[in-house]
């Protein structure tokens, strides 16, 4: 009900699944989006933000629909064109689907879409990570039985389990909750307490802390490590989960120091090498 002045402005590239993305690729992984864009200037400069971080952007397709986000701490999403992508689409893309080492999904799509993509992903064999963004409280359990990585954060941990999490016991038990569904592995991120690990094969909760940073602008971070994680699974499968966790903090450490989300995300150029 107020008109006020704002200070500075600026738009940056997003969607969950398209940072994952960028980041993946931006550490040398070889990646695919499958996604729909609005048929106007903000996809297609969309797109030429994939190619530019080396995302290759054939079968894109275009719909007359929008997608806006506002910043300030709070992202409101308009989920635009990505509510259209349904079955056949994901029929057309099962060729990728099937050959990809590691497959990622989120809640930006309609929830059915995501499902049906990890099932398909489950049958062929391919390792599964799902980040339950934006949490729905009332998630189908199959959601739980066909990921093989189940990643949250606080927030999407308490709205899906009910419990409140502060710190890394708490975490725990989100993480033993949530094997009783179904996971089998399970990571809970705590910003800069970075994470808890909990599996079917190690009940035991293990708190997976980060280096100490200074950080500048946090937005992101979720996605920088969601992004670092599928990269190690794909490229070092022989690393245990712990490393891949140290090492995926690590990378999410170093976008919680600069601005916006995208341009945040390190390049594998940039890092220091004994992460590869
Ligand atoms: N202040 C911080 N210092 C160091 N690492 C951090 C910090 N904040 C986040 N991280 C890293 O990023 C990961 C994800 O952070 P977080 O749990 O805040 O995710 P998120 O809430 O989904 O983030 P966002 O919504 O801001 O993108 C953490 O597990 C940690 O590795
Ligand atoms: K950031």
């Amino acid at each position: 009900g107020e008109t006020i002045h704002g200070h500075k402005f600026f738009t940056g590239f997003g969607g969950k699944g398209a940072n994952q993305c960028v980041q993946a690729a931006r550490l040398g992984a070889r990646t695919s989006i499958i996604c729909k864009v609005g048929s106007d200037s903000f996809g297609n400069d969309y797109i030429e933000n994939f190619k530019r971080n080396g995302i290759p952007t054939v079968n894109i397709s275009f719909e007359y629909t929008e997608s806006f986000f506002l910043g300030q701490n709070v992202i409101v999403i308009v989920a635009g064109a990505n509510l259209l992508l349904d079955s056949e689409d994901l029929k057309k893309a099962n060729h990728i689907i099937c050959k990809a080492k590691v497959m990622v999904c989120q809640l930006e799509i309609t929830p059915a879409t995501s499902l049906e993509a990890l099932k398909m992903a489950h049958a062929n064999g391919v390792k599964t990570l799902f980040n339950p963004a934006p949490a729905l409280a009332d998630l189908d359990p199959q959601f739980y039985t066909h990921s093989d990585i189940f990643c949250c954060n606080e927030t999407e941990a308490e709205i899906i389990t009910g419990i409140p999490v502060g710190n890394p016991e708490d975490a725990g038990k989100v993480g033993l909750t949530l094997l009783e569904r179904g996971c089998k592995l399970v990571i809970v991120t705590l910003g800069a307490e970075g994470c808890v690990l909990v599996s079917v094969d190690e009940r035991i909760p293990k708190h997976v802390p980060t280096g100490k940073v200074a950080a500048v602008d946090t937005t992101g971070a979720g996605d920088s490590f969601v992004g670092a994680l599928a990269f190690y699974l794909a490229y070092y499968p022989h690393l245990s989960m712990e490393e891949v966790i140290k090492k995926s903090n690590f990378i999410a450490s170093v976008s919680v120091q600069a601005s916006g989300t995208q341009t945040s995300f390190p390049k594998r150029k940039d890092l220091p090498q004994d992460l590869f």
